[in-house]
């Protein structure tokens, strides 16, 4: 069965029987010695990544996305004794999405608020660093905290995306700038919303640069950008959704948007002035063997698809995986996943490329794991949907039309046309979010790091009521939250989960599973030495047995981590590494319940493991926030608007019924809520600006400020005592 998979098996059976001299030839020896040629122009160097197994390219390590690594002088029977081997603080305790490239004994790791750490892949040095310097106040432009995934190599060049829209290009030696580029044109921008974020790693194709943004919780257009590798020129740029007028952008989209996407969207809708969504935020491909350029295709902007379009639609290419051309940005082809999507799934999640045998046959493939909860394997050549199964529970659609891959909804999910609420699963954080995936081809298995995450979903109430300056969903904010009941929290957190699931791609079913503590887990590696690499939100980072799960190692790391694994070669040994760092939506949003996956803290750190590593972490606080006793008066008649305000304008960073998650400061126990002037200077004034909190003065009057404050005061006073128990508690996680 091995045999079918994957292009390269001369070099993969060699290092299949590895030694370690195999994996140290094809690892240093070859990055070393392979000057221009391989690292150069062309991006043969990519294409051919298996001849230097001993680096990590580009960011799914190859073109097809799988993160696999050959290497295999760790595996099942020594990985037991993996130690640590060094480790580099970051100066961002906050969500560390980023996928480190190594090339040539240099680790290229981009961290959160857009830095980028050049280090030496063998010791952890600090070679040089990068910060674009991203202004504190925007952080609230984008939906789920500042991270940013990642960054590409080519030609002697870094690049990498900022959180406020640019793209840069470094020297890859010396960490000098050679080009900067703003990748949002300047009437993207609409009306007082200026929402685009970038955070998602550039891919590059025949020298160009790839780079999509985030936005559409606010208000944006999704549109991918394609600049010159080599000065930065805006070669192309495709939107995914049309014109608002139906008129030409002058651009590669035109043609398909007005034609096929146009009529599938209601004149009327509120995307006219809202963008319609679409964002490009995570996955974009290049698959050298189809010659084409996949995008992972964002939700809808509002969600809530009665306001958005009428509820009339399908409302192209939400949800959908689009097919370019990468000289040109021509369409080639679509598949939509979730049409009519009103629930936040996205199908940006991570496109990976394989050859698998169907009906006899082997095909070069997509696989992919959208949010929306089913594995869709789609021809890569074509779009043609050739199967789909659930990978996790999901309550919205009964399973997908067996020809046309389109879902069969359960008309009790359809709730902005049922009028009535509807609690998901998966909900908006997906089946699947950014984790990525992994396969390998030694089990033929696809290892997702899969979660339940439900979501209640219901209507802005008297029609859609954009707010200039926050989440623009189109449902009651009211309402996203979960009651402050013991009973409404113990049931939902029941069903919070986290696990692995091995997917079966041929069969299309689960093979066996992993169970963790709870969702948002990081991602996955699968290596040569027939190994799982899977850090946990509770902290922990494992080493898992590829053919069955079984758990062979685990390190505390002292903080969740939600970053995908690489492995590499330096100096003839093989390293394992990954960012540590607890954050992204899930704590921001669901606050004190994210606490539930494992109590952790923020210490953020890229670590690196070999099997003679010899380093310690210095000793830490694990305990989080320490409640401070809060004043005893509030004002009782102020604080359920104060929640509404707060579950409206704070709640995405500060925690669900202001309960921190374990990142951001946990408002009930700051100072600044003791004094209306030390609030208001802070929420009004942006005393914090250069942290990360906006001033609101703009979009909220004081007196909507000081009610937020009042509710704060009141939460503290409800929780206090709870929360002061929680911390004699063997694990430390407060009772819920
Ligand atoms: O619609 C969008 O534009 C958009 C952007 C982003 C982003 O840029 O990070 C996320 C999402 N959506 C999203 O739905 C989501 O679940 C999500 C999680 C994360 C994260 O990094 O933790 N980002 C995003
Ligand atoms: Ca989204």
């Amino acid at each position: 069965m091995r045999a079918v998979y994957g292009k390269r098996r001369s070099l993969r059976g060699t290092l299949a029987v590895g030694t370690i001299c195999a994996a140290t030839f094809f690892g240093y020896t070859a990055a070393t010695s392979a000057a221009e040629s391989e690292f150069g122009a062309t991006g043969e160097a990519i294409i051919h990544a298996d001849d230097h197994p001993g680096d990590w390219l580009t960011y799914g390590r190859t073109y097809s996305e799988q993160r696999y690594s050959p290497l295999d002088q760790i595996n099942r029977s020594n990985v037991g004794n993996l130690k640590l081997a060094w480790y580099y603080d970051l100066d961002t305790n906050r969500g560390q999405e980023g996928t480190p490239l190594i090339v040539d004994g240099v680790m290229y790791a981009t961290t959160n608020w857009s830095k980028m750490k050049a280090l030496d892949a063998a010791t952890g040095k600090l070679l040089w660093a990068y910060d674009p310097r991203v202004p504190g106040n925007i952080a609230d432009k984008g939906c789920c905290d500042t991270v940013n995934r990642g960054a590409a190599y080519w030609n002697g060049k870094v690049y990498f995306g900022t959180f406020d829209g640019r793209l840069i290009a470094l020297d890859a030696k010396t960490g000098k700038l050679v080009w900067s580029v703003n990748t949002i044109p300047a009437d993207a921008a609409l009306g007082h919303q200026r929402s685009y974020t970038v955070d998602g790693a550039p891919r590059i194709a025949k020298g160009r640069v790839i780079i999509g943004n985030g936005g559409s919780e606010f208000g944006a257009r999704g549109f991918v950008s394609a600049f010159d590798a080599e000065t930065g020129k805006l070669d192309w740029r495709f939107y995914t959704v049309p014109n608002a007028q139906n008129k030409p952008d002058n651009a590669p989209s035109d043609a398909v948007l007005m034609s096929k996407a146009y009529p599938t969207w209601s004149p009327t809708g509120a995307w006219t002035t809202q963008g319609g969504g679409g964002t490009v935020w995570d996955s974009i491909v290049y698959d050298p063997v189809t010659d084409l350029v996949y995008l992972g295709v964002g939700n809808g902007s509002p969600w809530n698809y009665k306001f958005r379009s009428d509820g009339k639609g399908d409302n192209l290419f939400l949800g959908s995986i689009v097919a370019l051309k990468p000289e040109t940005g021509e369409y080639v082809w679509h598949f939509q996943e979730t049409p009519m999507d009103q629930w936040d799934y996205t199908s940006v999640q991570q496109i990976m490329t394989l050859d698998l045998p169907i009906n006899g046959q082997t095909r070069h493939v997509i696989v992919h794991a959208p949010k929306n909860g089913f594995f869709y394997i789609i021809d890569a050549k074509t779009g043609e949907f050739l199967s789909g199964k659930n990978y996790v529970y999901v309550n919205w659609a009964s399973g997908l039309d067996p020809k046309t891959g389109r879902p069969i909804y359960n008309p009790d999910a359809l709730y902005t046309l049922n009028g009535k609420e509807w609690y998901g699963i998966p909900g908006d954080l997906g089946g699947h979010n950014f984790a990525a995936m992994a396969f390998s081809p030694r089990t033929g298995l696809v290892y997702i790091p899969a979660q339940q995450v439900p979501f209640l979903y219901t209507s802005q109430v008297g029609g859609f009521k954009p707010h200039p300056d926050s989440w623009n969903l189109g449902l009651d904010m009211n309402k996203v939250g979960v009651t402050d009941s013991p009973e409404a929290k113990q049931a939902f957190i029941k069903d919070l989960k986290g696990w692995i699931v091995a997917w079966d791609p041929v069969k299309q079913q689960e093979a066996f599973r992993v169970d963790h503590k709870g969702p948002w887990n990081g991602g996955i590696v699968a290596t040569g030495g027939d190994l799982l690499f899977q850090g946990l939100a509770n902290g922990e980072f494992h080493a898992y047995d590829a053919t069955n799960g079984a758990d062979l190692f685990h390190f505390a790391a002292q903080s969740g981590i939600i970053a995908p694994p690489v492995t590499y070669m330096a100096n003839g040994k093989q390293y394992v590494a990954v960012e540590v760092g607890w954050g992204g939506i899930y704590p921001f949003f669901l606050g004190g319940l994210a606490r539930t996956s494992g109590w952790t803290v923020n210490h953020s750190r890229v670590i690196a493991f070999s099997l003679d590593g010899a380093a310690k972490l210095p000793p830490q606080n694990d305990k989080g926030f320490l409640p401070v006793k809060p004043p005893a008066q509030f004002d009782g008649k102020r604080t359920d608007n104060g929640y509404f305000e707060f579950q409206t304008f704070c709640a995405a960073c500060h925690g669900d019924n202001a309960e921190a998650g374990g990142v951001l400061p946990d408002l009930r126990w700051s100072g600044a809520i003791r004094h209306q002037d030390a609030f208001y200077n802070v929420v009004g004034r942006g005393a914090l600006t250069a942290y990360g909190m906006d001033r609101f003065d703009a979009s909220m009057k004081p007196e909507q400020i000081e009610d937020i404050r009042q509710f704060l005061i009141k939460r503290s006073n409800d929780t206090y005592q709870r929360e002061v128990d929680a911390r004699k508690n063997v694990d430390g996680i407060p009772a819920q």
